[in-house]
């Protein structure tokens, strides 16, 4: 429990000898949630422990494109809010797009290089079309070309994108726009559907823009402004190489910044990025990295605080698995959450800012959740001095209680299985272990894409 209320919270201390100005000149631009971390824009192999635990956190985030993030000459980058509303647009004085920085990579490429790419993956392969390839391809910026190879040098790489075995999802008006609905009863991990991104964006973008030398000083608001725009560019390139299908689904998705300087493409992006998280296989070392992936589908999914499914990245078959975290009825709405979830109504507000609505969910409208939620996240330090028999009645009764609220996309739900199948183990209630070790094993299908044992 790092994150939220619960977090101390250790503010980046602003470098104060570098101008903003000049901090910005060396902009990234990182379309996630959660602030980037250098392992992450470098694309750095990291502890696959740390990763596992990287891809739990953030199961429910989605991307609002809400920060910038400045590589300035300090150690850790600092976080700087995206435009959003209707802000000023001015770029800087003289501005002119510069050269492109970034190059094509061929479909089979073995280049291992750093660089910014715009590829296709898995390879496509001049004329092919949906119809050799129903599972479809993905356009992909990637900050390195290493990360290319990485991932079709996996193997078994590509795998086949996983389908249900029956058509479980349809797409509907709901009461916000498009939504996703299930057309029969979906047990707990249970898959939903599955789909291979449309288009999958660096969660960073280092350094697209820099004053010339000489020029004018440009404000901070004007060289995000340059940057987006030249952020737009290389994006028009990549949605350029998309099958004509492809590009027309990209377009027709919703738009949510229209007026704060984001081009279409970024403002889509913007709109209806998921944040995934790319694990592949490098000898005997796992490569982690996070970036955003819009869908033609799981993009239509609408937001809920209290969500039913959640999706998950696999990068053998490049594709995304949004599994059922409880039991969905026939006819229910899909819902992710596109924030954080153990986190307060005001902050899950904040982070909403950016898709441009507000949340009345029952988290949302209920004034006493934000005191039950922190009980809850706290509960299992309070069981840990009872004896087995009184640990098992009480991890029940939080069980229950998160059940009620409908929180099944909290960890401590899967703290309190486990609690609670371990002291029926220990107490030779076998019925009941039995019980919460098959809850506990749908539930860790539907919330991390694999189920998981309780040792
Ligand atoms: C990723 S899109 C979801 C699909 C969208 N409903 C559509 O029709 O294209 C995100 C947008 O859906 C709407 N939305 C999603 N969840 C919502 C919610 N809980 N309440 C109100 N609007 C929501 C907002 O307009 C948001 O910017």
């Amino acid at each position: 429990m790092k994150r939220g209320f619960l977090a101390k919270q250790k503010r980046k201390p602003v470098n104060a000898q570098i101008p903003i100005e000049e901090q910005l000149a060396k902009l990234v631009l990182s379309n996630t949630v959660e602030p980037m971390n250098k392992s992450a824009s470098s694309e750095k192999i990291i502890d696959p422990h740390k990763s596992k635990s990287t891809a739990q956190s953030s199961a429910f985030s989605n991307l609002s494109g809400c920060l910038l993030y400045v590589n300035f000459r300090a150690k850790e980058p600092l976080p700087v809010k995206l435009p959003i509303g209707d802000v000023d647009k001015s770029l800087p004085e003289n501005y002119k797009t510069g050269k492109p920085l970034w190059t094509e990579v061929p479909a089979e490429t073995t280049d291992t290089r750093e660089g910014i790419c715009a590829t296709t993956v898995p390879p496509q392969r001049n004329g092919e079309t949906l119809a050799d390839n129903p599972d479809n391809w993905s356009e992909c910026i990637f900050l390195s070309r290493r990360l290319k190879y990485k991932i079709i040098s996996t193997p078994g790489f590509p795998a086949p994108v996983p389908r249900p075995p029956n058509v479980r999802h349809r797409l509907g008006p709901s009461a916000f726009g498009t939504g996703m609905f299930a057309t029969c009863d979906i047990k707990m991990g249970e898959l939903v559907m599955s789909e291979r991104p449309l288009l999958v964006t660096s969660g960073g973008i280092p350094s697209l823009y820099t004053p010339p030398p000489g020029d004018p000083k440009p404000t901070a608001a004007q060289i995000i402004q340059a940057t987006i725009q030249e952020y737009e560019r290389l994006l028009e390139y990549s949605v350029s190489r998309m099958l004509p299908e492809n590009r027309a689904a990209f377009f027709k998705l919703h738009n949510a910044h229209t007026k704060d300087g984001s081009g279409p493409i970024l403002g889509r992006i913007r709109t209806n990025a998921i944040g995934i998280t790319i694990d592949t296989y490098e000898q005997k070392d796992l490569g982690s990295v996070r970036y955003g992936a819009v869908f033609n589908e799981i993009s239509y999914i609408n937001h809920s605080c209290v969500p039913n499914v959640s999706p998950k990245f696999s990068a053998l078959s490049f594709s995304s698995r949004v599994r059922a975290i409880r039991d969905i009825k026939q006819g229910e709405e899909i819902l992710i959450s596109y924030c954080k979830p153990e986190v307060s109504t005001a902050e899950r507000q904040a982070e909403l800012k950016p898709y441009d609505f507000q949340c009345t969910c029952h988290s949302c409208s209920d004034p006493s959740s934000d005191a039950v939620l922190w009980k809850i996240l706290t509960s299992p330090l309070a069981v840990e001095r009872l004896d087995c028999k009184h640990r098992l009645m009480c991890a029940e009764s939080w069980i229950a209680e998160i059940e009620r609220k409908g929180w099944y996309h909290l960890e401590v739900y899967g703290t309190h299985l486990s609690i609670a199948a371990m002291c029926a183990k220990v107490l030779k209630k076998f019925d009941v272990y039995h019980k919460y070790e098959n809850i506990y094993e749908a539930w860790t299908e539907g919330m991390y894409g694999e189920s998981r044992r309780i040792l």
